[in-house]
This record gives structure tokens, C-alpha cells and sequence, in this order.
């Protein structure tokens, strides 16, 4: 792979920068680590597929009977992961790690950033190892462009009830715990480039890297026919060792940490958690604004992508300050909307740092950094459990799954066998449902509540331009509490499937439903839809009429795309499903979305309502921290004045717009932190 890599690197197939595939790829993780990690993985996947054709293995025996040979003691060995070691400090220590290790105390990978994913059901590779998912009948699965575009349509349907701070939440909370990987060309900054730069496939095979495998779209396609574009680009994610270190089938591997930790905020290792440090009484780096303008997420100085709106947009001329931002997630600049999210969570985290450091004028940076992080992690917590997570799998859901957070007193809810790692179903299917949800104009919206633009997501995908615009931050915060989401539902807006990180002056750019269909295949994780529904212990469709009863409108469609109907893709399913009553999703994502969210709850040591734990509150801290809410986040880190305090769902009689001094909206003291009242450690 190394030979070919330079060989692609002198004959320039790499993928050009300022294109829709270059801000794709860049946003992920280029870590020499995790590169070298998956570098080794693919060798011991390259090596079970060899013994797997020497020995004339069937699948299952190459998968599962090849998993039972180890690396250790070979040649590979150097290729196993290193299994934290967790010493005395690291056990008594009321802080969580950055890289979420020695979280469970016997099993210290566990959660671990750069680990795999884990798995709900068994793969489905079509070679048992390594190779995408292929039809029940050996053939090639139908396009997923042709998927995507028979299936999903763009058409307005906002909710009645729900603010557009669900989808954006959503997306915030995804980047905590849940990034792929892509490689790059030999450890260079290049990406690796699957299609032929006029938008054809390649044919060299000698030009086509073992990671691509792009999606082929038909002739006649709606929308990319105008363009001549037969070719989207599209990267396998990168394998991660498998935990114990053996051989057998493929596991891919999460960049970030897997608990709801706010590594997008702090970072997944201490290298970029030192980068986003001021290391002067806990504070983190921002972007310090003139007159008297609240601060902005830091720049990224490292970075090859131009986060300025082009001429034509922005009709201004270009103000020098504009750079892109940096965050512990290397995402924050996918759109405005997200970077102004994790500005928010930013100047909370320094709030907190001040108000620490001023009732405990004697704590010295570390021990400032450390509580304000334990704070901001437990009120992330909070508001996703007790106001976001009721909103997307129903209140009916988390009551059967004691999720809901208690009214007072501890929780005893760890389970120190739960593996609170990310699966693979929701991560390349199941959670992806926000990507219903996103509003292709996004809102920017005064103080008066009055809207006054609307930005397209096509021309600000990667710019952070408006953001730097005094004012502006505010108005995409109002935006986001006034605007409602688009409902779940096979209706997706076109700037995210044909336009998805367009090129200025291109007129296309990817399609985000495409690449997770592909995605959902390439992970072989994703068997079809119906093993899903049996796994959740509905009943699985026998045969396409059967469909009609889950997926009333579209299931004619499915058998149009598809020769099984065990065939059918999990996520473009799981989108046109009928919505479960009280909740956002039909049944077979809500159970795996309800399943993750329980393992990120009692699989988490450091979950802020348990009890006797070394990172435990006292009653009145946690208290204090269960009347956090996101509303009062924003009140307290911008210039906003109003809003109403369920945030998430949008104004009623019943959910009034008020003002930020209002107790509508509860403030959190942290007295309760005042060294005389805090446990010594
Ligand atoms: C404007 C909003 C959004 C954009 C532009 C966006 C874009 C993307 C892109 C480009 C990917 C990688 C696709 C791939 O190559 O497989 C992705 C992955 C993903 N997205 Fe989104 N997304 C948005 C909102 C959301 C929301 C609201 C959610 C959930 C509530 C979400 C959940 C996910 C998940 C679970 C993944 C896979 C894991 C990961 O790579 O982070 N996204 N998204």
C-alpha cells in the first residue's frame, strides 16, 4: 500500500483541495497515531483474508474461526494495541482521562479513544472478512445514489413542536463520542481520491487505493447527469486492531472517545487537549473579539482549508481575521450553526474557570481546568438525558429503560460489565436519522425575535465568515431556538444531497444520504434492515408486501431497488419508517439509539448522578448541576436577553418566551464548590 500510495502522490490522484471530497476527508482525524493503528489493523486483515484463500476457508471460518489466532508472538505483534495501564493516581483520581481510559476499572480499553466500534449484530462482509455487504444472491447491492434519489425527496416539512436546537444538539453530541476515520496518502495531507477528476470512475487498477470504493451514479441521475458526474467519491473508514489482538474480521475505529465526555470540546488525547489549553487558572484558548464582543473559538493555524464565504456570497470584502476555528473534534467548522454550539460550550467552560477561581482564589490551574471540566461534562449530561434524549426516543422509552434523570438523591445505576463503547449500527446508521432533520436555510434571527436572513447551507458549509460578523452569533442562537427542525421522515434537504460541501462556482457538491448508505455497507456491520428488526424483536418483513406495514408509502419503491428484501439497506429503512408516538424515530432506530444511550449511562463510571464513585458529587453539588439547562447555557454565554426555557421545543403558552433573569430559567451556583465544601483530592 505504501508503494502504490507514492505512486498515486507523483501521478496526482489525490483529491484536489477546495473540492467537495477534499472538505469531506479533511474533517477527520489525520493523527499519526491512529494512522499507524490502522495501518496495522489492514495487516491483520490483509493477512486473515490470505490464510482465509490458502485454506480455502468459507466465510464464517475466516471471520469467526481465524478470530480465534492471536498476533501476539508474531510478526504482527507490533501492531497490537497497548492495553492501558492504570496506576494508583490514574484509580483515585475524581477525573475522567482524555483519552477515556481506565474509565472501567478491569476492562481499562474500554471506551477508549482509537479503539473499535462494537458490534450489535455480527457483521455481514461479503468475503466474512473485509469486503462490503453484497446481495443475499452473491450480486452487487443497487447504487446507493440510485437508493438515495428513489427514495428520498426535498421537501419542506418542519415540526410542529420541535426547535432546530434538536438537529444542531444532536450534531454536537455525535462529534462527543462518534467520528470515523479516513486515511491519507502515506501519512502525507493529501486525501485519497477514488473518481477521475472530470467525474468518471477510474479504470487504472493500478490508481485505485484498496480504501475507495465509490459510488457509482447511474447516467440518467436527476440531478448529476447535468453535470456529466458518473463518480462521488467515497473513502473506506479505517480499521481499527482488533481489542484482543487477533485475527478474523475487519472492526473500525472511533477517533474520538466513545463517552458522552466532551472530547469534541477538550479533545480525545492529551497532545490536542494541551494545544486548546491556556494552562493560566484553567482556562481554554479563544479568539479574543474588539469591542467588547464575546469571544470566539479558537484559530486553527494548522489548517490548509479557507473558512472565508466566496466573493460572490459574501459581497463584502474578505476581513483578514477570518480563520477557521479549532476544537478538540476536528469538525467545528462544518457549518456556522455547529461552530456557534461549541462556542457556547467554550465560554461556559471559561465561565466556569473564572467563577471557580474566584471563590477559590488558592486552586492553581490544573485543579481549575479539572472541575470546570467535570462540571461541563455533567451539565451536557444532564440536558441531554433530561431534556434532548425525552425529545428523540420519547419519554415512554427512557421511562422503560430508567433513563430519565431522578428528581434527587444518587443513582447506583453502573454496570461494570455494560461496554459503554459506540456501536457500529448506530454510528454508521441509527444516529445518522438527524440528517432528516437539518434545514437547508438556516435562520439568523435579532434580539426582537424578528428573522432577518436566512443563509444557505450550500455556500456556508466550511465558511465561518458570518460567524466573525459582530452580532451574528446571537443571531444564529435565536435562529436556532425560533426556526423549528425538519421532521424525521424520507424528506431531506437538497443542500445536503446534492450540494453537500459544494465548491464555489461547481454547482454540486456530495450526497450525505448516499455516502451513508455506502458507509452502512462498506462497515459490513450493516447487515439488511430485517436483521435490525429481528435483533429489536419486531416482527421482519417476509417479503415486500409485508414492508407496507412499517413503511407504508414507500415500500413499493424498496422492491423496485431491491431482489431480497433482506437486502435493503438499515439507514435508507430506519428514514422511512413510521414515526414511534411521542417519539422522532421509527422503532427499529429508536432501539438502537435507546440501547447506546443506556450503555453511555451505566457503562460510565464517571456518570454525573452516581454515588460513590471517585468522581461523585456531593448531593448539593449535584443538586446544583441537575438545574442546568440549555437555554440557561445560552443566557449565560452570549449576548441573548429572552428565551423560553425548554429550548428545545419551541414557544407556547405553555413554554413562554421569557426573560434570562427569569427563575423560568434556573441559574446553577457554584457554591457548592467552594473549597471548604468540595473533598479534598
Ligand atoms: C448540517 C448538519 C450536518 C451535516 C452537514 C452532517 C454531515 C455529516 C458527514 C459529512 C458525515 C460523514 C459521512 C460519511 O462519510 O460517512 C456525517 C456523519 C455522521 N453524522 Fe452528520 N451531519 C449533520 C448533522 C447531523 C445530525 C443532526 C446528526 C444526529 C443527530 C448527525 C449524525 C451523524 C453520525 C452519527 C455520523 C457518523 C459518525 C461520524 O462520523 O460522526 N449528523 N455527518
Amino acid at each position: 500500500m505504501d508503494e502504490m500510495e507514492k505512486n498515486l502522490l507523483v501521478n496526482n490522484v489525490t483529491v484536489r483541495p477546495r473540492s467537495s471530497s477534499y472538505t469531506h476527508l479533511q474533517f477527520f482525524q489525520k493523527a499519526t497515531e491512529s494512522q499507524d493503528l490502522s495501518r496495522g489493523a489492514l495487516a491483520a486483515i490483509e493477512t486473515t483474508r490470505e490464510l482465509a484463500k490458502r485454506f480455502g476457508l468459507t466465510p464464517d471460518e475466516a471471520s469467526v474461526g481465524l478470530s480465534k489466532f492471536y498476533l501476539k508472538d508474531t510478526i504482527l505483534s507490533k501492531t497490537c494495541p497497548l492495553v492501558p495501564v492504570c496506576d494508583e493516581r490514574t484509580l483515585r483520581s475524581p477525573f475522567r482521562k482524555l483519552d477515556g481510559s481506565c474509565n472501567n476499572l478491569k476492562r481499562t480499553n474500554w471506551g477508549q479513544s482509537r479503539t473499535p466500534f462494537q458490534r450489535a449484530i455480527a457483521p455481514d462482509y461479503a468475503d466474512g472478512v473485509w469486503l462490503p455487504r453484497r446481495a443475499q444472491n452473491n450480486g452487487e447491492l443497487p447504487s446507493a445514489r440510485l437508493v438515495s434519489v428513489s427514495v428520498v425527496l426535498d421537501k419542506d416539512a418542519p415540526t410542529a413542536t420541535e426547535t432546530h436546537w434538536v438537529m444542531q444538539y444532536g450534531q454536537f453530541i455525535n462529534q462527543n463520542c462518534n467520528p470515523i476515520n479516513f486515511y491519507i496518502l502515506n501519512r502525507s495531507s493529501a486525501a485519497i481520491q477514488c473518481c477521475r477528476e472530470d467525474g468518471k470512475l477510474l479504470t487504472n487498477p493500478d490508481l485505485i487505493h484498496p480504501q475507495c470504493l465509490p459510488i457509482k451514479i447511474p447516467n440518467d441521475d436527476p440531478f448529476f447527469s447535468k453535470f456529466g458526474q458518473l463518480c462521488m467519491n467515497f473513502v473506506r473508514s479505517t480499521p481499527a486492531p482488533r481489542s484482543d489482538c487477533s485475527l478474523g474480521y475487519g472492526e473500525q475505529m472511533n477517533g474520538n472517545t466513545h463517552f458522552l465526555d466532551q472530547s469534541n470540546v477538550y479533545g480525545s488525547d492529551d497532545t490536542t487537549a494541551a494545544e486548546l489549553r491556556t494552562f493560566v487558572k484553567g482556562g481554554l484558548k479563544v479568539n479574543q473579539q474588539q469591542n467588547h464582543h464575546l469571544d470566539l473559538l479558537p484559530p486553527d493555524n494548522n489548517t490548509e482549508t479557507n473558512c472565508t464565504l466566496s466573493k460572490p456570497v459574501s459581497a463584502v470584502a474578505v476581513p483578514v481575521k477570518v480563520k477557521c476555528f479549532k476544537a478538540g473534534d476536528p469538525r467545528p467548522n462544518q457549518t456556522p450553526n455547529l461552530a456557534v454550539t461549541h462556542t457556547i460550550f467554550l465560554r461556559e467552560h471559561n465561565r466556569l474557570a473564572a467563577a471557580l477561581a474566584y471563590l477559590n482564589p488558592k486552586w492553581e490551574d490544573e485543579r481549575l481546568y479539572q472541575v470546570s471540566r467535570r462540571i461541563l461534562i455533567a451539565q451536557m449530561q444532564h440536558i441531554t438525558y433530561n431534556e434532548w434524549l425525552p425529545i428523540v426516543i420519547g419519554r415512554a422509552k427512557m421511562q422503560q429503560l430508567g433513563l430519565l434523570p431522578l428528581q434527587n438523591g444518587f443513582s447506583d445505576d453502573y454496570d461494570q460489565h455494560l461496554n459503554p463503547s459506540i456501536l457500529n449500527e448506530f454510528s454508521a446508521a441509527a444516529f445518522r436519522f438527524g440528517h432528516s432533520m437539518v434545514q437547508g436555510k438556516h435562520d439568523l434571527t435579532n434580539l426582537r425575535r424578528k428573522k432577518e436572513v436566512q443563509i444557505l447551507l450550500r455556500q456556508h458549509f466550511s465558511k465561518m465568515q458570518t460567524v466573525y460578523t459582530p452580532g451574528n452569533l446571537e443571531k444564529f442562537l435565536i435562529g436556532l431556538a425560533t426556526q423549528p427542525s425538519q421532521n424525521f421522515d424520507n424528506y431531506f434537504t437538497e443542500e445536503i444531497t446534492n450540494h453537500l460541501f459544494e465548491e464555489a462556482g461547481k454547482g454540486f457538491g456530495l450526497d450525505l444520504v448516499s455516502l451513508n448508505i455506502q458507509r452502512g455497507r462498506e462497515r459490513g456491520s450493516i447487515p439488511g434492515y430485517n436483521a435490525f428488526r429481528t435483533l429489536c424483536g419486531l416482527q421482519p418483513a417476509k417479503d415486500f408486501s409485508d414492508l407496507k406495514n412499517f413503511i407504508p408509502d414507500i415500500a413499493e419503491r424498496f422492491e423496485l431497488l431491491y431482489d431480497s428484501v433482506d437486502d435493503i439497506d438499515f439507514f435508507i429503512a430506519g428514514i422511512s419508517e413510521r414515526k414511534v408516538k411521542g417519539a422522532t424515530m421509527g422503532p427499529t432506530f429508536q432501539c438502537i439509539v435507546a440501547d447506546q444511550f443506556l450503555r453511555l449511562k451505566r457503562g460510565d463510571r464517571f456518570f454525573y448522578d452516581l454515588a460513590e464513585q471517585t468522581g461523585s458529587f456531593s448531593e448539593e453539588q449535584l443538586n446544583e448541576i441537575r438545574k442546568t439547562s440549555f437555554a440557561r447555557l445560552v443566557c449565560d454565554n452570549s449576548n441573548v436577553l429572552h428565551s423560553q426555557p425548554l429550548i428545545f421545543k419551541t414557544e407556547s403558552a405553555i413554554n413562554p418566551v421569557v426573560s434570562c433573569e427569569s427563575p423560568s430559567i434556573p441559574r446553577v451556583s457554584l457554591l457548592p464548590w467552594q473549597e471548604q465544601f468540595e473533598k479534598p483530592y
